[in-house]
């Protein structure tokens, strides 16, 4: 459960005074999600989500919001935020930074097929060609520097037991990731973390893409391997072909990789293994005292980063349709 600061009605009522949306009907926790408290709250006019944010800096939480508000804008499908009535995404409530965004219909898929992985390629292709006019910047906070240092932490903590192919492997990817700098590669606004767990289908439709709390300025063809990463893994932790294949095709029916990206590629696709098997292993070898008591598993992107490691080539092949 995801409630980590309670809302009371009287609270949200007086919370919900800031904006123009309606009268309080009903309002429930949401048990979805590990970082932030969620709620459901309708209204007389409205169907919202009230986040209140655990960890973020207020800089950083305007970068989120403006960021959601842009895209949808563009009508790239995001909740867009509520502007309370002096012109604010971002109001404080129980203590906590706060924002009501609109809620999306639909619901996350587990085993999305290869249309749905073309539709989320297309989804991101577009949100690519309209992030860089965003006019926001957020330096990346899992990229190189945080692998190293999370790299060497982890290093430092699995070398008392028996992980010596672990950390060798740790090692040697780090000092590759090292070798292969993306800040050449075209630059935007991305989302950081598109896992099927952010993104609501329904009937076939994507409805939005959520939780753009990772989201930063950072390589566009990055965010793609992010993405695939997670909604192309077949059963062993490899990449199922037919569905990356898929969602390339869809990205650059919108916006075709350029051929610096393409000599990259296989490159992002291990930073992305990279980074998620460490954000895990941190998770799993020092436990975040009273958050989740689930933990999402780091092997699923060790075997995934080794298999990116054995077949460079073959990934590379994949954007050819
Ligand atoms: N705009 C939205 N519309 C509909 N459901 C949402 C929306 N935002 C969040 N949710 C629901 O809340 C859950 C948790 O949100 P998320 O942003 O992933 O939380 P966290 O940042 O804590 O991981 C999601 O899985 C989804 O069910
Ligand atoms: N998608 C990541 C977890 C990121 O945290 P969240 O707050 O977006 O749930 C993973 O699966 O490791």
């Amino acid at each position: 459960m995801s409630v980590f600061t309670t809302v009371h009605e009287h609270q949200l009522n007086q919370f919900l005074t800031q904006f123009d949306c309606g009268r309080l009907v009903s309002f429930a926790g949401i048990a979805a999600g590990i970082e932030n408290t969620n709620y459901f709250v309708t209204t007389d006019r409205y169907a919202l989500v009230l986040t209140l944010f655990e960890h973020h800096q207020p800089d950083e939480l305007h970068y989120f919001l403006d960021l959601m508000a842009y895209l949808a804008e563009h009508d790239i499908p995001t909740a867009h935020p509520m502007c309370s009535k002096s012109g604010s995404y971002l109001g404080e409530l129980n203590g906590k930074p706060a924002a009501l965004v609109r809620r999306l219909t639909g619901g996350s898929l587990e085993h999305p097929n290869t249309e749905e992985c073309r539709t989320m390629g297309t989804a991101l292709g577009q949100m690519h060609r309209t992030s860089p006019g965003f006019g926001g910047y957020r330096e990346p906070d899992r990229a190189l520097p945080w692998l190293q240092e999370t790299g060497a932490i982890l290093a430092a903590h699995l070398a008392k037991d028996i992980e010596g192919e672990t950390v060798a492997l740790l090692e040697d990817e780090l000092d590759f990731q090292q070798n292969h700098p993306r800040g050449h590669l075209p630059q935007g606004a991305i989302h950081a973390d598109l896992f099927r767990d952010n993104a609501l289908f329904e009937q076939g439709r994507l409805t939005g893409i959520i939780d753009l709390y990772y989201a930063c300025n950072d390589a566009l063809a990055y965010d793609l391997a992010v993405t695939i990463n997670d909604w192309c893994r077949d059963e062993q932790d490899g990449i199922d072909e037919t569905r990356a294949r898929a969602m390339l095709a869809g990205y650059q029916g919108e916006r075709p990789l350029n051929d610096d990206e393409r000599a990259a590629w296989p490159g992002l696709l291990r930073a992305a293994a990279m980074r998620f098997w460490l954000s895990r292993l941190k998770d799993q070898c020092f436990p975040r005292e009273g958050e989740m008591t689930y933990q999402k598993d780091p092997e699923v992107f060790r075997r995934l980063l080794i298999a990116h490691r054995a077949q460079a080539d073959a990934t590379r092949a994949w954007l050819n349709g």
